[in-house]
């Protein structure tokens, strides 16, 4: 573990339970790979997930329930003009989420996923029966002019995920976890954090988000070197970079991660906004690395620095930008298959075929 003075029993606790794989299961993993009917080594990246999840898991793998935490903020840095898009979008769109009619259900839906949607501190006011509020207020600062938040609403948003994930945990247990994002403007301290935890130079992780025209994009790589210059976050301290130039969501989803881990959960990343809530998770436990599966490879140009950071490659590159957590929740049901791959096949020696000399 990273040298973080972290204020909170509940994520001390959490951290405490996020265990090195299973290697014994790994190798017996392997073992039946590469004992079952194909060419050793043939059906590629599906074994490594197979093997990867039974050292998560501790056994062979099964997977039944899964869930997609989709958790939204806003963010005073909206005021820049670093999005395409107005900031009440994000209201709008966790009504949106709530009436199941964005991407992310459709595809959830699809997967056969529970979607939760997590209030972590957006402007509108919404009542719903099934948001789950954990508002750290309306947005966070804007970081060109302050610390987005004080550091301990940072260490609230990583907590308020992990009791988020808990709570749910709770009333059913759950195999597979995604965390997805929603917030206008978002991409912009989610390359802040990208920049100062991979040494990256801000140009090189800042892409177009929701479409910025190029003066958009112009203040958008203004605005975020302006922040971590106003702020000065130090890299080796996760809660700070996290309460300079982060955001509400961002710790909720890293919580949200944690939390799984510590359960022998995979957590599938997303894109961008997810990644670099991964970033911030592994920033705070480098451990977590294992009990995580990046989807896919982001248009957003700076999402290659976070994975290969952490040391992750993507599943599938299908060109998408969206986030929410529709990519995680779209390779569910190849992780799913990877599972099923290592416990359903049968051997060389129970189908009667013959094994190569
Ligand atoms: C209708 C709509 C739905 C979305 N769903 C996810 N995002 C995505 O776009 C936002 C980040 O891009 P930027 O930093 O450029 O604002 C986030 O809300 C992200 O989840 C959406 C954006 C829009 C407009
Ligand atoms: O990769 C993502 O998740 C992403 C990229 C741009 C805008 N919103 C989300």
């Amino acid at each position: 573990m990273k040298n973080v003075v972290v204020e909170s029993d509940l994520l001390n606790n959490v951290l405490s339970n996020i265990s090195p794989l299973d290697e014994e299961a790994m190798e017996q993993a392997r073992e039946r790979q590469d004992s079952l009917t194909k060419p050793r080594g043939s059906l590629g990246r599906l074994e490594e997930l197979s093997i990867q999840i039974a050292g998560i898991k501790g056994g062979l793998p099964s997977i039944e329930n899964k869930a997609v935490f989709t958790m939204a903020g806003d963010h005073g840095v909206v005021e820049e003009g670093v999005s395409a898009y107005p900031q009440e979008v994000t209201g709008q769109m966790v009504m949106n989420f709530l009436n199941g009619g964005a991407a992310v259900n459709v595809l959830a839906s699809e997967a056969e996923a529970r979607s939760v949607v997590v209030d972590m501190g957006i402007k509108a006011e919404i009542e719903h029966p099934e948001l789950v509020d954990m508002s750290l207020g309306p947005g966070t600062n804007n970081m060109v002019k302050e610390p987005a938040m004080s550091r301990e609403k940072a260490v609230k948003a990583v907590e308020s995920g992990i009791k988020v994930f808990q709570e749910i945990y709770n009333e059913e247990k759950i195999d597979l976890v995604a965390i997805g994002d929603m917030g206008i403007g978002n991409t912009t301290p989610s390359s802040a954090l990208i920049s100062c935890f991979t040494g990256t130079d801000v140009e090189d992780v800042t892409d177009r988000g929701t479409g910025v025209d190029d003066e958009g994009y112009n203040k958008k790589i203004d605005s975020i070197k302006q922040a971590i210059e106003t702020n000065n976050p130090n890299p080796e301290d996760p809660f700070d970079v996290l309460s300079k130039v982060g955001g509400y969501e961002i710790g909720g989803m890293a919580g949200v991660a944690l939390a799984a881990a510590s359960k022998n959960i995979p957590v599938i990343v997303d894109g961008f906004i997810s990644g670099a809530a991964a970033l911030l998770a592994y920033e705070i436990e480098p451990e977590i690395k294992n009990y995580l599966i990046a989807s896919h490879d982001s248009v957003e140009s700076g999402h290659a620095a976070t994975l290969n950071h952490i040391g992750l490659t993507e599943l599938v590159d299908f060109n998408m930008r969206l986030g929410e957590g529709t990519g995680a929740v779209l390779v569910m049901p190849i992780i799913q298959s990877a599972c099923s791959v290592l416990t359903d096949m049968m051997t060389f020696e129970e189908a009667k075929v013959s094994d190569k000399d």
